[in-house]
């Protein structure tokens, strides 16, 4: 099975994706951030590098899928999806104007292509946060590249998960908002998500107790 967790910069995905795959057994498929070349360029100057880090994450987006498609006895559960790279990331990069129409036409054609391959996730887990809790959670991980990240940028990809993860029809889709829960110190908190999902998936027996 797939299960995905979606949601802007510092929502908590990969921290929630561990606790999950910690209570239910599974394995958990993290975002290509140590070792990705482009990242911390790309924060430094968005026009320069947009094309070449959107290329980065949809080929190790893309991966990720077929292993997960190749893996049908394990669940799965990935940081992100593919979706949020084209339909939020490079989407946000090209209407702000900091990815140019020919490479995101580019972008959009490969993309396009990579979808006839795969499936969408059995279950996405979308974590709803706003800007104050991102901005707080940024600081709180202190990753150098993140720390000067503009409040617009995040306001910006925000309305755009908000549109996405209303039209979205691949799927099951669960929303949590996050703004006052702290799964990771209250156990009642992590609880009221692990309920959620169960009711979703109707995973109950298969729990790892
Ligand atoms: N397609 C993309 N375009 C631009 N930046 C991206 C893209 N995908 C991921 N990133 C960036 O890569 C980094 C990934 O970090 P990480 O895996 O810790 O996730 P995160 O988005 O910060 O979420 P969380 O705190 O919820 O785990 C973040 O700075 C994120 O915004």
């Amino acid at each position: 099975m797939h299960i995905a967790i979606t949601g802007n910069i510092g929502a908590g995905k990969t921290t929630l994706a561990e606790k999950l795959a910690d209570h239910y057994g599974w394995e958990v498929y993290y975002e290509a951030v140590d070792g990705n070349p482009y990242l911390a360029p790309f924060y430094s100057d968005m026009p320069k590098w947009s094309f070449h880090l959107q290329i980065f994450f949809l080929n190790s987006r893309f991966e990720q899928v077929l292993k997960i498609i190749n893996q049908q006895e394990k669940t799965i559960i990935q940081d992100r999806t593919i979706y949020e790279d084209a339909y939020i990331f490079a989407q946000n990069l090209y209407e702000n104007g900091q990815m140019n129409e020919t490479d995101y036409t580019t972008y959009r054609g490969l993309f396009n292509t990579i979808m006839k391959a795969i499936s969408p996730p059995d279950l996405m887990i979308y974590l709803k946060a706003d800007i104050d809790k991102l901005t707080s959670q940024i600081k709180k991980r202190n990753r150098d590249f993140e720390q000067n990240i503009d409040p617009n940028y995040l306001i910006s990809l925000n309305k755009l998960y908000e549109g996405f993860t209303k039209q979205y029809q691949h799927g099951k889709l669960i929303e949590i908002d996050v703004n006052n829960l702290d799964f990771v110190a209250k156990a009642d908190d992590f609880k009221s998500i692990v309920d959620k999902i169960d009711r979703t998936i109707n995973l109950g027996t298969q729990l790892k107790i």
